[in-house]
């Protein structure tokens, strides 16, 4: 698709992150270039320590880039305000739930807190919207569990829908595989696929799952500590970005399979 058709939502331009005290400047990565399109999921991936969370946390506006410029729907982050960014994106976090006394369907109508009154009074519109969420992600049969009742992955799955009830251009996730078998790891991010194409969503997640990461997205950031790519997965791979991505005495790039394998 040519460049102008295309209908990008979130677009960093010669983006540097890091940390700022008072006597120092301590830069993460910088020179970092994207532009992510509607209805598409987006993997961040790279070594530990490398800037995955620095980079998510300058993204939803929580942290404030080096230099350079952030634009969500065409518009600078700068000048968005926090209310007009919870309508544009959401975000799901992995560190405890400080509420799980709440129940389900309590926890996903939270999503609405942008669109109702101070008491959080819900209409029609948003228990529609609650439903929705809850039905898209396969979780209306918890609907009245407590969050506590709830197992890692039915956990996540229920965040996941209170960022869908947010109903926003974009979600972003921070790892949200972590605590997962192997099993509800591919499952979750077959879901974050599934969200994509059937609401038109752009999800952007960061993830240690290279390998699920490679068979999944649109597209990836590949994070390194010379540059960051962003690309289709498989133009990555012919450009040998994953060969270079970590040491090779432990595991090292098949280009035949796009995967990880240990190092015999
Ligand atoms: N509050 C902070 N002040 C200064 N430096 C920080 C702060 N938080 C993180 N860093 C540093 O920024 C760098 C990037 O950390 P970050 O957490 O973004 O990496 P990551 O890729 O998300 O790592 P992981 O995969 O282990 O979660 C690290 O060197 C880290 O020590």
């Amino acid at each position: 698709m040519k460049e102008d058709n295309k209908h990008i939502i979130l677009e960093a331009e010669n983006l540097s992150i890091g940390y700022k005290t008072k006597k120092e400047t301590i830069p993460v990565a910088s020179n970092i270039n994207f532009k992510l399109e509607k209805g598409h999921l987006i993997g961040l991936v790279g070594e530990n320590g490398i800037g995955k969370s620095t980079l998510l946390r300058t993204l939803i506006k929580v942290q404030t880039q080096l230099s350079g410029n952030i634009l969500l729907n065409k518009k600078d982050l700068k000048d968005t305000s926090a209310e007009q960014l919870a309508i544009q994106l959401s975000i799901v976090l992995t560190e405890q739930l400080t509420s799980k006394n709440l129940s389900v369907n309590e926890l996903v109508a939270l999503g609405r807190q942008p669109y109702t009154n101070w008491i959080g009074n819900l209409n029609t519109k948003d228990i529609s919207k609650v439903n929705e969420a809850l039905d898209l992600v396969g979780v209306t049969q918890l609907k009245h569990k407590k969050c506590f009742e709830l197992s890692d992955g039915q956990l996540q799955k229920v965040m996941i829908a209170r960022a869908l009830a947010q109903d926003t251009d974009i979600i972003i996730l921070d790892e949200p595989t972590t605590h997962l078998d192997m099993y509800h790891k591919a499952y979750i991010l077959k879901l974050l696929q599934k969200l994509t194409k059937e609401t038109g969503k752009t999800i952007l997640f960061s993830s240690h799952e290279i390998n699920l990461a490679i068979q999944l997205c649109d597209t990836m950031i590949v994070m390194t500590k010379n540059n960051v790519i962003t690309d289709q997965p498989c133009h990555l791979i012919e450009k040998g970005v994953f060969n270079v991505l970590f040491p090779k005495d432990m595991i090292a790039f098949d280009e035949k399979t796009g995967s990880f394998r240990v190092t015999k």
